[in-house]
């Protein structure tokens, strides 16, 4: 996810700088000059607000009696846009011959014919007035008070390459044991929790620690304050530490090292240092500003200073927020939970979540039910940097979205409803491609193979993570689709998208149910269950590289001068070669050279040492060769004998 400047996007929106470092604030995005950047969803979010608050001005030019009036409206909201009691509203109705209630909702006809009755003329919103008031109302009620703007707790993520030990970190911070109970120990679900280190909070965001899961990360970044970047002392510098530091550097989060499994005998925390340097992170003993911790993870050792040194950062980064505010937040994890429905770990960024509140977080919108704290428990409220379990989203959300809490549930819903609107557009423009015709035509022109892929699991985190992975695998010969993706189980209608779109079904901690299989069996779909997600990653890339035509690359065999020319009847030209390099090989391909200007490429015709047939010359000796159809060999030319080798594939 890119970020903007401030100025950048007051130019793009067309107002100063200073405007839209207000409606920041308002947001609750801490930005204090024009330079600053913001991320591309907060953007996005402003240029929303932007355009409806433009709306919302037109609204208000429209003349008196007319009333200016949304597509459907309930005889009590009709009656309070009137300024009517809805009981003379409801009599006014029966007098045109329609029974309704007070929540029924009226049609176009009947509120054009009822505002007729009383003098007045109705204009319909269009669509995008009619969301013109889902911010606005929002911002109107933010006020900051400075007195309510206090600390928060810092928001940290451990990053690290893969078996270095992050998991046992957090679990020797967290005092739990978690790696044990993971199917083959890799971390596949984004938790947050909250500890307390003599008093001051730290917030702990788990993200997946395999590579495969770039994108999670990047998310995870985007809330992080604090980034502790572990390395095994007995590993080093491994890819994934690579692109932990590129991700933290992007997110320009300040990075903390701890420096792992320090009791091991083959610990080398220099090296480590040494290494770190080449990625301009230079530990502050030797003069740089990079925080290195020896730890040891495993036996617990030095993490109090770890934790001091995230409280030390992060002071220094004057972390704020404002719990007295509707609370805006990030979706860390998601999933649909068999008793209490979609269940979204959201972490708050800014103001406090409340039982009762009107939520919306992509395409979700609910109110919130109930609230569950990282320890299990039921809490009424969570504030600035505290992750909570959310109840009450009519859909699972993904993670990555953002939390935002809107005036009542009317809102909330036309936002979300809105936005599924886009995505529905969205998706049907995008449907050609997954098309069975589109795919044969794909597959005929032979310049793409599509590996289409239906991805199931039982997390949306895990599901997100899979899919950016697979994606990720695309080179310029095989482009991955994921046509559908989804949590819960595998079900026929999969298995139905899977045969119209030649695809492949993954089920992640998924199984397919009884229909689901005897139609995968009919239909002969491909259904593969994973429990671990770097097996399902790297038996896709496996496929991918079955798939590929296999790559050849030339090798130059050896090196000829033509020294002589003899014309032999109904054969053609003979050269009388010398191998100044390599060798000569009657099966290889050969190529003339004059002045280094290919004038021929072909086959060998023949190949003699004095008069019998050969198959090899080797260098520093002389030999005759004929060319394959071309006669025009003359002395000085220069013969390159070449051959192609098969190069195996990787992605
Ligand atoms: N000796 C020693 N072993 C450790 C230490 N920390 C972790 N380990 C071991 O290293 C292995 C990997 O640790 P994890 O915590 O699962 O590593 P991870 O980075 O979370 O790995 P993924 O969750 O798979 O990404 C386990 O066998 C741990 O017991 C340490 O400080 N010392």
């Amino acid at each position: 996810m890119g970020k903007i400047r401030v100025y950048k996007l007051a130019e793009d929106l067309g107002l100063e700088s200073s405007e839209v470092i207000d409606i920041l604030n308002e947001l609750g995005e801490e930005v204090s000059s024009h330079m600053s950047t913001v991320e591309d969803e907060t953007a996005d979010l402003v240029a929303e607000m932007v355009n409806e608050e433009a709306a919302e001005d037109t609204k208000t030019e429209s003349g008196d009696d007319v009333i200016e009036l949304e597509t459907s409206l309930t005889v009590k909201e009709l009656a309070e846009e009137m300024g009517e009691e809805p009981n003379s509203l409801m009599q006014e109705l029966v007098g045109l011959g329609i029974m309704a209630t007070i929540n029924q909702e009226l049609d176009e006809e009947t509120i054009e014919t009822v505002l007729a009755e009383y003098g007045y003329e109705v204009e319909f919103k269009t669509e995008e007035e009619e969301e013109g008031t889902s911010y606005n109302e929002l911002v109107q009620d933010i006020d900051d008070d400075p007195e309510d703007i206090e600390e928060r707790a810092p928001v940290v993520t451990v990053m690290g390459h893969v078996d270095h030990g992050k998991t046992t970190l957090l679990d020797a911070i967290r005092e739990t044991n978690v790696t044990e109970s993971e199917a083959g120990g890799i971390t596949q679900h984004i938790g947050a929790y909250q500890v307390d280190v003599d008093g001051e909070k730290i917030t702990f965001l788990d993200t997946p620690g395999h590579e495969a899961f770039t994108s999670l990360r990047a998310r995870g970044a985007q809330v992080t304050d604090v980034a502790i970047l572990i390395i095994a002392a007995d590993d080093g510098v491994m890819p994934q530490t690579v692109e932990a530091i590129n991700h933290a550097k992007a997110a320009d989060v300040p990075i903390i090292v701890a420096i792992n499994k320090v009791d091991k005998h083959n610990a080398q925390p220099e090296r480590v240092k040494q290494e770190l340097t080449e990625y301009e992170l230079v530990p502050e003993e030797w003069g740089g500003n990079t925080i290195c911790v020896p730890i040891s993870a495993l036996q617990k050792q030095n993490i109090d200073e770890l934790l001091e040194m995230v409280i030390l950062v992060s002071e220094m980064e004057e972390l704020k927020a404002n719990h007295d505010r509707p609370a805006n937040g990030v979706v860390v994890e998601a999933e649909l939970d068999k008793g209490r429905g979609p269940v979204a770990t959201v972490l708050i960024k800014n103001g406090t979540l409340k039982i009762g509140d009107p939520i919306v977080a992509g395409l979700s919108y609910g109110t919130v039910k109930a609230l569950v704290n990282d320890q299990g428990e039921r809490v009424k409220k969570a504030g600035p940097a505290m992750p909570v379990g959310v109840l009450g989203f009519n859909s699972v959300p993904q993670s990555g979205d953002l939390l935002q809490v809107l005036e009542d549930e009317r809102e909330v819903r036309k936002l979300a409803e809105r936005r599924q609107d886009e995505k529905r557009q969205e998706d049907l423009s995008q449907k050609k491609t997954v098309t069975l015709d589109d795919l044969y035509d794909q597959i005929q022109e032979g310049e793409i193979k599509d590996l289409n892929i239906i991805i199931k699991g039982d997390v949306q985190g895990s599901v997100e993570a899979i899919k950016e992975a697979l994606l990720q695998l695309s080179t310029d010969e095989v482009q991955v689709n994921v046509v559908h993706s989804g949590v819960g189980a595998v079900r026929e209608a999969d298995i139905m998208l899977a045969t119209a779109s030649n695809a492949i079904v993954i089920g992640f901690n998924v199984r397919p149910d009884d229909n689901a299989r005897q139609a995968a069996e009919k239909e002969q779909v491909d259904i593969r269950t994973y429990r671990v997600i770097y097996k399902a990653i790297e038996d896709i890339r496996a496929a991918m590289e079955g798939m590929l035509e296999p790559d050849y690359k030339e090798i130059v065999l050896g090196r000829a001068d033509v020294r002589d020319t003899f014309s032999v009847p109904k054969v053609g030209t003979i050269a009388g070669i010398y191998v100044t390099d390599g060798k000569v090989n009657r099966n290889a391909n050969a190529r003339l050279l004059r002045d280094n200007v290919v004038i021929f490429e072909g086959d060998i015709a023949s190949l003699k040492r004095f008069e019998d047939d050969v198959r090899e010359v080797d260098e520093g000796y002389e030999c005759g060769l004929g060319l394959e159809n071309f006669n025009d060999i003359k002395v000085g030319d220069t013969i390159e004998i070449y051959d192609y080798k098969e190069i195996k594939r990787t992605l």
